[in-house]
């Protein structure tokens, strides 16, 4: 990682890996190479924009005084690791214990256990998309964004619908481990700073993800904090890149592209508005097939085999029979 010269965080607020890392290109917004790397379905770091800007006074009085009423989803974690789970999964999967507690929380409620939190208490993290339920001065601030900057990246990449914004306060130190979404993503740092380790698709046979029916989907079954190199092997070789994203900046991470998010130790809270768009249509396939085009194609082969089979154990001696010793 590079070290930092504004001075605002340092490396030992970063959890150590044992990762072989790049660093993400950092650009201003104005600089055409923005777009380069985004048509290349590349992760790039846009600085300068002013896409939440009008949420870079949302501090927790500010937020407390405006979210509203209404109820916030927040999950607790025993530990710093918020693993996501598909809970509409979970009964297809005996003996599947979820990682987290989920709860509906009013705003000022999860304020108020965020204030008298100590080392030792379960941590929290409020994910929760923003919709009509927070007050009237968020949706004012949220109707400032610069929805120009977005709806120009969306339509020049042709990327599909808005599907959500996603509002993300975590705890200093708080993990989301590495997993992938079927969605574009602008990811928009308000307050504090996130540490975003990225893997591209092809580090798919690297990152060993839950099968597609586990609650676990699309979530790398590899402990980045004790890896298990017997049975993960590939892990060793992983290759990805990395940056430190801090308040304004908007990290892109292209859809189907692997990503660890991490709000550094000892940071403070941290703040997000995530901006998930449709991938878009896939007009022309065309070949050579991208990398993200064959995981697709792995997912859609999973299910109908899972579907067709019904026991998940025959799916691996079935694969076998059709390509050992044949698909060389
Ligand atoms: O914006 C993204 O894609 C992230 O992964 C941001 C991540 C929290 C996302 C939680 C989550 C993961 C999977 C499905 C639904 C929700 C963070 O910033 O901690
Ligand atoms: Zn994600």
């Amino acid at each position: 990682m590079a070290s930092n010269n504004s001075k605002c965080w340092d490396e030992s607020q970063l959890r150590n890996y044992d990762l072989n890392l790049e660093q993400i290109p950092r650009l201003h917004c104005d600089d055409p190479a923005v777009d380069e790397l985004i048509a290349a379905n590349k992760p790039v770091v846009i600085t300068g924009s002013k896409l939440v800007e009008s949420a870079r006074k949302w501090d927790l009085d500010y937020l407390e005084q405006n979210m509203g009423s209404g109820d916030y989803t927040v999950f607790i974690s025993q530990n710093h690791k918020f693993k996501y789970y598909d809970e509409k999964k979970i009964a297809k999967t005996s003996g599947f214990v979820p990682p987290t507690n989920k709860l509906d929380m009013k705003l000022p409620d999860f304020m108020k256990r965020l204030r008298k939190w100590k080392r030792g208490d379960d941590r929290m993290y409020l994910q929760q998309g923003l919709n009509n339920t927070v007050g009237p001065e968020i949706v004012k601030d949220f109707l400032k964004f610069d929805w120009d900057f977005c709806s120009g990246k969306q339509n020049k990449h042709h990327w599909g619908p808005l599907t959500s914004n996603l509002l993300l306060i975590g705890m200093e130190g708080n993990v989301t481990p590495c997993h992938y979404d079927e969605q574009q993503n602008l990811f928009a740092q308000v307050h504090g700073h996130k540490r975003c380790i990225l893997f591209a698709p092809d580090q798919f046979e690297c990152l060993y993800p839950h099968p597609v029916f586990h609650p676990h989907d699309r979530q790398s079954m590899v402990d980045f904090d004790e890896p298990d190199y017997n049975t993960f092997p590939k892990f060793r070789q992983v290759r990805g890149c990395e940056t430190v994203l801090g308040p304004g900046e908007i990290l892109y991470i292209p859809i189907y592209w692997w990503h660890h998010i991490e709000s550094l130790m000892r940071g403070g809270h941290t703040i997000t508005v995530n901006f998930w768009y449709k991938g878009g249509a896939n007009t022309s396939v065309t070949y050579p097939l991208k990398d993200h085009q064959k995981v697709a194609i792995m997912r859609n082969i999973e299910k109908m085999l899972v579907e067709v089979l019904q026991d998940p154990k025959e799916v691996s001696p079935l694969l076998r029979a059709i390509v050992l010793g044949r698909y060389t």
